[in-house]
């Protein structure tokens, strides 16, 4: 049998340890961590303590924070550090990759001021690569404990797609295939302003109906603003739409969700980022959606709320009070929330 292609997973997060410890069962596969101690963690006890607790991670998973020896023999790249800081790693790696090796995004946010998705950024610093992205609705936790779950690989072209969907694939994670790269990056890069606006509900202690009402018509926003930047329909009605936003909304380990809570129960979002140690892209996403938004003409009268609570000091009750004002039109045909 022909050798599978090696797979460098770039970021020792929570995410990115868990996809690298999901290809080590399939291929040779190395996680690149920043930092020393998690890096000889994941390699010698099998564990990455400070983002996964106790759960064990495939045996056979090498780690290293020696970023150039990690990418040179790479396959196949994989990109799991938050989004901020994807152009900044994938420059430090530029000189040491080989050429046209395809790059997987598992990052779920989109770049401040150039309001660029990753595979965009791929596109400037690694031109010429064949850029794609892993997303669905997976919990980092629950994947790494072998709860079943799905997800899906979007590459241009499908064969590249069906080649890569093999190397994450196991019994219990699900692998579908798609040419829609746009749809599935930009689904997972909304969907968690989103979850803030669900989380923000639940910390009201507002009820089940208003998180189905926010949840529902979430998917509606989203999709209308998905579309506009090229994104297909049908991807935000699949696992990294709907699936995505039924998970992130409703999760307790959900970060997103959880920065609404706390804002909702009336803490400060400077006080939540500070006692945080993983990401929540979300905070940083809801003004740059709100840019794509005005630019591409799509009203986006949730995600506001969620800008204004985060960014212009509107008050969590107001911001709830603010939607239901709107008068609602047509479910589906209207341009309303
Ligand atoms: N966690 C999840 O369940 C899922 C997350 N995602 C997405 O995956 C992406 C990564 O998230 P996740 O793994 O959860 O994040 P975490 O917050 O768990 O981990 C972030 C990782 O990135 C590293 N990092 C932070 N800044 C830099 C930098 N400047 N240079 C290099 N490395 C850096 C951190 O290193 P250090 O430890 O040294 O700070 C850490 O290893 C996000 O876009 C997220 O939305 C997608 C699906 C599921
Ligand atoms: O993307 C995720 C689940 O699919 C993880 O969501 P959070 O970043 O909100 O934890």
């Amino acid at each position: 049998m022909p050798k599978r292609p090696s797979v460098t997973v770039l970021g020792g997060g929570s995410w990115g340890t868990t996809v690298a410890s999901l290809a080590a069962r399939n291929t040779e596969t190395v996680v690149w961590a920043r930092n020393p101690d998690t890096a000889a963690e994941i390699a010698t006890d099998h564990r990455n303590s400070a983002y996964l607790g106790d759960l064990p991670l495939t045996e056979s998973l090498r780690a290293t924070a020696d970023l150039a020896e990690s990418v040179e023999s790479a396959d196949v790249l994989v990109l799991g550090v938050p989004s901020q800081h994807a152009r900044g790693v994938l420059e430090r790696v530029a000189e040491h990759v080989r050429p046209w090796v395809p790059v997987v995004s598992l990052v779920k946010g989109l770049e401040q001021g150039t309001r660029k998705r990753m595979t965009e950024i791929v596109a400037d610093v690694l031109p010429g690569h064949p850029a794609g992205v892993l997303a669905g609705p997976n919990i980092a936790k629950e994947v790494v404990q072998g709860f079943a779950a799905a997800a899906t690989i979007a590459m241009p072209e499908q064969r590249a797609a069906e080649m890569l969907q093999d190397l994450f694939r196991t019994k219990r994670f699900r692998v579908y295939t798609t040419t829609d790269v746009i749809g599935v990056e930009m689904a997972g890069a909304l969907k968690n302003v989103y979850a803030i606006a669900v989380g923000i509900g639940d910390g009201l202690e507002a009820g089940d109906n208003t998180r189905a009402m926010v949840i529902t018509r979430a998917l509606r926003e989203l999709s209308r603003l998905g579309v506009a930047l090229g994104g297909d329909a049908a991807t935000f009605a699949g696992l990294t739409g709907m699936g995505d936003l039924i998970a992130t909304c409703t999760s307790p380990l959900s970060r997103n969700r959880s920065v609404g809570v706390q804002l909702g129960r009336g803490k400060s979002l400077e006080q939540i980022v500070a006692e945080m140690n993983q990401v929540a892209e979300g905070v940083k996403t809801a003004a740059t959606v709100m840019k794509l938004g005005a630019e591409n003409g799509v009203d986006l009268p949730i995600a506001r709320e969620v800008d204004a609570v985060l960014n212009h000091g509107q008050p969590v009750g107001d911001a709830y009070r603010g939607l239901l004002r709107r008068a609602p039109g047509h479910e589906v045909h209207g341009e309303e929330w």
